[in-house]
């Protein structure tokens, strides 16, 4: 843990305890609805986001400076110009859009490639799953050929249905709690 605080505490460390969060994944993946879905404010069907929503969001005394960046194709392209001075990441999977894993894993390859988010804590939400057909877990961690305890990052996938708001309270908790616990190690 002795390398992450002294990384955190040159690059990502903000003297008020906010960090910059991207919400990523494909289109359709369900990013928007669960940036809506954790500041209790879901009206109506999401519109597919143009660019980008900037939220911050206060959870658990922490101020999360939150983007959720389009998951269309062109738009994937221009990620990396949000990736300065990141401190977590959202990866939002649609559990039901298997035809498409194989692109899922490869952008998430790209971003645990990236040299900018080298460390950087990477929360999966496997969402959708209250959708009969959505694959679980444990699949999609083969699929993805990721093991979360192999990783030097902390990395953690969690099951989620953004529409039935489950799932999303334990997975902010992690990412909170690997964000906090960096600034307890003062
Ligand atoms: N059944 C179900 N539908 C969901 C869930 N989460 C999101 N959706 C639906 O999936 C569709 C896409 O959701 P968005 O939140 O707009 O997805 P997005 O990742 O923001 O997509 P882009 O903005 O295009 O990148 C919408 O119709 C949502 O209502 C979920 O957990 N279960
Ligand atoms: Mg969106």
């Amino acid at each position: 843990m002795g390398v992450f605080v002294s990384i955190w505490d040159k690059l990502f460390r903000k003297e008020d305890n906010n960090f910059k969060i991207l919400i990523l994944g494909l289109d359709r993946a369900g990013k928007t609805t669960i940036l809506e879905k954790i500041q209790g404010k879901m009206e109506g069907e999401p519109v597919p986001t143009i660019g980008y929503n900037h939220q911050k969001v206060v959870m658990r005394n922490v101020s999360l400076d939150v983007w959720d960046l389009s998951g269309q194709e062109t738009m994937r392209k221009i990620w990396k110009h949000y990736f300065v001075d990141t401190g977590g990441i959202i990866f939002v999977i649609d559990c039901t859009d298997c035809s498409r894993i194989e692109l899922v894993r490869d952008e998430m390859n790209y971003l645990l490639a990236e040299p900018e988010l080298l460390e950087i804590p990477i929360l999966i939400l496997a969402n959708k799953q209250d959708i009969p057909e959505a694959i679980g877990v444990d699949n999609l961690r083969k699929s993805l050929g990721i093991v979360e305890e192999e990783h030097k990052r902390p990395i953690k996938i969690q099951e989620a249905s953004a529409i039935q708001d489950e799932g999303l309270d334990s997975g902010f908790e992690w990412l909170i709690k690997i964000l906090s616990n960096e600034e307890d190690d003062d």
